[in-house]
C-alpha cells in the first residue's frame, strides 16, 4: 500500500453545547489516512463517526485539535477555503441519495461536472458504477441501490482524491448493498480514491484495507486487514 498521508489529525475534539449540558462527540482523535486506502469506520451509534467524517470533509468544525489535508490545515481554514477544499477534493455519499427528482441520472451527474475543474464525462462516471444503461432514467424510475450508484457517480465524476461515505448501504437490503459496495470498491481500485466508509454492518470490515473502530468519541482500535475480500464475498 502507498503510505502517502492524505489526512492527519491530532487531538481533535468536538463539543456540542446542549443548553446547560455539553455533548462530547469527539474526545481527542489522532488519525492518519493514507492515499488510496479503503477504510471502514465502525462504532456504536453516537460514538462520533459522522462527526469525525464531517470535520475531515470540511462540513463541520472541530472544537479543538488540528487536522490537515495533504499538509494544509483544515481546522484553521476559512469558510471560503473549506468550500474550495470540498469542491475540489472531496466526494460525499450519504445514506439517502439526494438526487434531484426532475433530472435524469446523467443530468444529476452533470450538475457536478459542469462546475468541476477536471471532470470525467457523466456517462463515464455512470459506467464505472454500472449505470450507463439507465442514464436517461429519472430517480423515481430507479431502485434505491441504483439511485445510490448514481449518487456515487455524481460524487466521483469530479475525480475527488477522497470519498467520504456515511452509511452508504444503510437504507438498502443486503443484495443491493453489495452492489453499491462493489461500485465503491471499483472506484477505490480504478481511480485510487482514498475512501472512508461508515457502517453499522460489521461484515463490511472484510473489504477494508484498515478498520478503525470508535468508542465514545475516541478511536478504540485500528486493524490492518491482511485478507481483504471482495464485496461479492461479503454477506449479511
Ligand atoms: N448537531 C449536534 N448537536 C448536538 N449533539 C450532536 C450534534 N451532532 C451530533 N451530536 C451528538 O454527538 C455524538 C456523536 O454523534 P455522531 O453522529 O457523530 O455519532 P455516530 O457514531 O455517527 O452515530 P450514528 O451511527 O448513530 O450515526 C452523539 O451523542 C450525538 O447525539
Amino acid at each position: 500500500m502507498d503510505r502517502e498521508q492524505v489526512f492527519h489529525a491530532e487531538g481533535l475534539t468536538k463539543v456540542y453545547p446542549m443548553g446547560d449540558l455539553e455533548v462530547k462527540a469527539l474526545r481527542g482523535i489522532d488519525l492518519d489516512l493514507y492515499r488510496g486506502e479503503l477504510v471502514v469506520l465502525l462504532g456504536a451509534s453516537g460514538s462520533g463517526k459522522s462527526t469525525l467524517l464531517n470535520i475531515l470533509g470540511g462540513l463541520d468544525s472541530a472544537s479543538s485539535g488540528e487536522a490537515w489535508y495533504c499538509g494544509d490545515s483544515i481546522t484553521s481554514a476559512s469558510l471560503e477555503t473549506l468550500t474550495e477544499f470540498r469542491r475540489r477534493h472531496v466526494g460525499f455519499i450519504f445514506q439517502f441519495y439526494n438526487l434531484i427528482p426532475s433530472l435524469t441520472a446523467q443530468e444529476n451527474v452533470a450538475i457536478v461536472t459542469d462546475i468541476a475543474a477536471n471532470p470525467m464525462p457523466p456517462l463515464e462516471a455512470l459506467k464505472l458504477v454500472g449505470m450507463e444503461a439507465r442514464a436517461n432514467h429519472f430517480p423515481a424510475q430507479l431502485s434505491g441501490g441504483e439511485q445510490q450508484r448514481v449518487a456515487i457517480a455524481r460524487a466521483i465524476a469530479k475525480r475527488p482524491e477522497v470519498l467520504l461515505c456515511d452509511e452508504p448501504t444503510g437504507a438498502l437490503d443486503s443484495r443491493t448493498g453489495v452492489v453499491v459496495l462493489q461500485a465503491l470498491e471499483r472506484v477505490n481500485r480504478e481511480l485510487g480514491t482514498t475512501t472512508v466508509v461508515i457502517t453499522h454492518n460489521v461484515a463490511v470490515r472484510a473489504m477494508a484495507d484498515r478498520v478503525i473502530e470508535m468508542t465514545d468519541g475516541q478511536i478504540s482500535s485500528v486493524y490492518v486487514n491482511p485478507d481483504k475480500k471482495t464485496p461479492a464475498e461479503i454477506s449479511w
